[in-house]
């Protein structure tokens, strides 16, 4: 049986990145999708605007949804405080098995902790399993129907703070056109949306920005 894709990204990590360095791991990830072969990683450019709005929370405690290769994750891992940690969750094995990898390759296991399964059922068990109070900051990078949901279940667990930075990757393309409603039309959140393009693409596309109100 052949390869897939998350197995040859982490190939072209191991072959061309320099292991503990998250920037290598990170610049061969995007040299490998723009010139040889896309994946759904945020990338380069969308990259940038994620590295400046987590410089300027500088969480504690972060939470990424959607793991994927773990592209973002080292994004985030890497500027991150001592002792401040990033949970990431993700629901396809597969992705979580060769993410574990990359996220190891570059050295940042130790901040990062990888829970494999659907958000829904993990977002209630977060307080009880990590002794998690609540999340400075949240990346949204997984189904984009799951945007809603998960972002309503954040609240109801007591998950979000009053100043809680949510950052959702893909809102416009492929689209999360119901989240978008969302979080503009609520007296609960403040929102601002940072235009972009789609990974490696001169498709538009854009992160939304959006503190918790409380
Ligand atoms: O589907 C995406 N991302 C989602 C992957 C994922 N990785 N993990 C999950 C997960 C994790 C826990 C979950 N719990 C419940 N569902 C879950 C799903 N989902 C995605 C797709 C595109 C894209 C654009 C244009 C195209 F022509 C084709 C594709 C671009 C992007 O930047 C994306 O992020
Ligand atoms: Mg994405």
């Amino acid at each position: 049986t052949g390869s897939t894709r998350p197995q040859r990204m982490l190939k072209a990590v191991q072959k061309n990145a320099t292991k503990g360095d998250p920037e290598s791991v990170i610049s061969a990830i995007d040299y490998y999708c723009r010139h040889r072969e896309w994946a759904m990683n945020v990338g380069d450019e969308k990259g940038l605007i994620l590295d400046s709005v987590l410089t300027e929370v500088n969480p504690g405690t972060a939470l990424e949804l959607g793991t994927y290769c773990g592209y973002s994750t080292i994004r985030i891992a890497r500027l991150l405080s001592p002792g401040s940690k990033l949970i990431t969750v993700e629901f396809n094995p597969d992705f979580a098995a060769v993410a574990r990898q990359i996220i190891a390759y570059a050295g940042l296991q130790d901040k990062v902790t990888l829970v494999e399964g659907p958000s829904g059922d993990l977002i209630p068990k977060m307080k009880e399993r990590f002794g998690i109070k609540s999340f400075d900051f949240v990346f949204l990078d997984h189904w984009k129907d799951r945007y809603v949901p998960d972002t309503k279940l954040l609240e109801d667990c007591g998950l979000l703070r009053k100043g809680t930075v949510l950052l959702a990757d893909n809102v416009i393309c492929p689209g999360a056109p119901e989240y978008l409603k969302y979080v503009k039309n609520s007296a609960h959140y403040e929102s601002r949306y940072y235009k972009s393009n789609l990974e490696y693409t001169t498709v538009e596309d854009g992160l939304e920005k959006s503190v918790f109100l409380g």
